[in-house]
């Protein structure tokens, strides 16, 4: 079992419980879609996976141990909000290095211009600035990518050259896939399971 979901739960401060007990698992190279309406934790729990929040109760095990503290993390989130994952102060050809250096051959087929590297974050468009965020998570090192509505606020043409990319390089490298869509029929193409978030969330039980 390569990610273990244990028994999360969480809440924001003293606001009301948003996952409680939430408890689920995904294979080495599995790929699965996580599903829920809008406002119900998609986005919290995956951050609380990737180790961005930590759980109010529960834990995540990789591969049978917590996250690693220092060093790259094996699990890697891309946002919605790519604007909010890219340091404003950074030119993109720093925050895309940040972590490692890809081939020009990944930067060609993410449809990323050479001229693009020499500018700062607020010069370039949301989807733009999104493939970035996503050439940046897919170093060898990355062993499971949780995309969070990915390719929502991008026109069609560019989501399925995203996720044309994504997916080969998941399916070549045998890396976990978590995506968190509104889309069905995304879901179902991408997915060879489809784990419904409010089937899994005990909230009934908060006492
Ligand atoms: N930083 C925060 N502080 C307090 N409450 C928050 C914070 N972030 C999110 N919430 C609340 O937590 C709940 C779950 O939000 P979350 O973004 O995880 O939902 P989601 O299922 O991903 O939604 P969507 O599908 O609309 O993106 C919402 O009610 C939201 O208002």
């Amino acid at each position: 079992m390569a990610l273990e979901v244990k028994n999360i739960s969480f809440r924001y401060r003293n606001g009301p419980w948003i996952l409680k007990n939430v408890s689920f698992c995904v294979d080495e190279g599995e790929r699965v879609a996580l599903v829920g309406p809008s406002g119900y934790g998609k986005s919290t729990l995956s951050k609380i996976i990737a180790g961005y929040l930590q759980p109010t109760a529960g834990e995540i095990l990789w591969q049978g141990k917590p996250l690693p503290e220092t060093g790259y993390c094996p699990v890697q989130l891309v946002y919605q909000h790519p604007e909010k994952a890219i340091n404003p102060r950074w030119k993109m050809a720093d925050s895309l290095h940040e972590g490692w250096t890809p081939e020009q051959s990944m930067l060609d087929a993410m449809g990323i211009k050479p001229e693009w590297l020499g500018r700062w974050p607020n010069e370039l468009s949301g989807g733009e600035l999104q493939r970035f965020c996503v050439v940046r998570a897919l170093s060898p090192e990355t062993r499971l990518l949780i995309a969070d509505e990915m390719s929502t606020m991008l026109d069609v043409i560019t989501q399925a050259q995203i996720w044309h990319l994504v997916l080969k390089v998941v399916e070549e490298r045998k890396m976990g896939l978590i995506a968190i869509t509104h889309n069905q029929p995304l879901a179902e193409k991408i997915a060879s399971r489809i784990i419904d978030l409010p089937a899994l969330n005990r909230l009934d039980s908060i006492t």
